[in-house]
């Protein structure tokens, strides 16, 4: 029922009649059941425990740009909501990214969980390790929250219902798999479980009640899979470069570069 729901929906096979608000979250969820990131080998690998060290930092140093990003998104985001009440809402998510003062905030977490696992802050701050895949990956989602409705844009967060799970997975698996990884490490996810459920709640109002038309409806399920598909590629260049064929981009972190001194290899 669900599948046909969302086939009914898709950019090959325009829509011909409007779902109901629970319809249309039924396929919502439905696209996060067979897109999102939680199914990547990436992070199956991640968090079971069978990355070595350097597979884990690349992680977490590729990761750090999308966090910087977001609230660049969110800010664009926030930029063209034409009411009050939404400005108010929205705007929590750049504070809870940037947080109230220096040292405070999603991103400073982020920087800890880098230096956790050895990176001295500065490189992370610099970004040029990442890969180009990442870049690309992270800005095409700024671009599209700038240049799609604002329907687009909102959706394109909704795999923000999906992350309170693979959260919880993933701090469990690390904890246990990883000696190098602490609780204190991980301190970014631990207001993520909050934060996100919120946020998410928020969105799938907003687009149940906006998406009003089929093709409006047709649009916020293309989003959504268009947002899955900025995680996904950030893994599929991850696995590339650091697990198989293992082909790292010239100008791409090295294990060994930008750590802090004493941090072991
Ligand atoms: O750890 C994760 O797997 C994960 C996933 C996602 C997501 O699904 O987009 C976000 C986050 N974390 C996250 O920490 C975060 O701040 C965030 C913001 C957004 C967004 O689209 O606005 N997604 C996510």
């Amino acid at each position: 029922m669900t599948a046909s729901l969302a086939l009914s929906v898709s950019p090959t096979e325009p829509a011909d009649r409007l779902l109901s608000p629970a319809e249309l979250e039924a396929a919502l969820r439905d696209i996060g059941a067979r897109r999102y990131h939680n199914l990547h080998p990436f992070h199956r690998l991640l968090h079971d425990g069978k990355l070595d060290k350097d597979q884990v930092r690349a992680w977490a140093l590729n990761r750090y740009y999308y966090q910087a990003m977001i609230p660049v998104k969110d800010a664009t985001l926030l930029a063209r909501l034409p009411d009050a009440n939404l400005r108010r809402v929205w705007r929590q998510r750049i504070v809870d990214h940037d947080g109230d003062h220096e040292g405070d905030g999603g991103i400073e977490r982020w920087l800890k969980l880098a230096e956790g696992v050895g990176f001295e802050r500065d490189y992370v701050l610099s970004t040029k390790g990442i890969l180009s895949a990442t870049r690309f990956s992270v800005e095409a989602y700024v671009h599209f929250v700038a240049e799609r409705s604002l329907l687009e844009a909102i959706a394109s967060s909704l795999t923000e219902m999906f992350s309170p799970t693979i959260i919880s997975e993933r701090v469990a698996g690390m904890l246990k798999n990883y000696d190098f990884i602490t609780r204190e490490t991980l301190a970014y996810f631990d207001k993520r479980l909050t934060q996100a459920p919120r946020d998410a709640d928020f969105a799938l109002d907003y687009v149940t009640r906006h998406a009003l038309t089929p093709q409006q409806q047709a649009q916020a399920l293309d989003a959504l899979r268009f947002k899955c598909n900025v995680l996904w590629t950030q893994l599929d260049a991850l696995y590339f470069a650091y697990v198989s064929p293992g082909m790292i981009p010239p100008d791409a972190w090295r294990p060994g570069e930008g750590l802090r001194a004493g941090a072991d290899a």
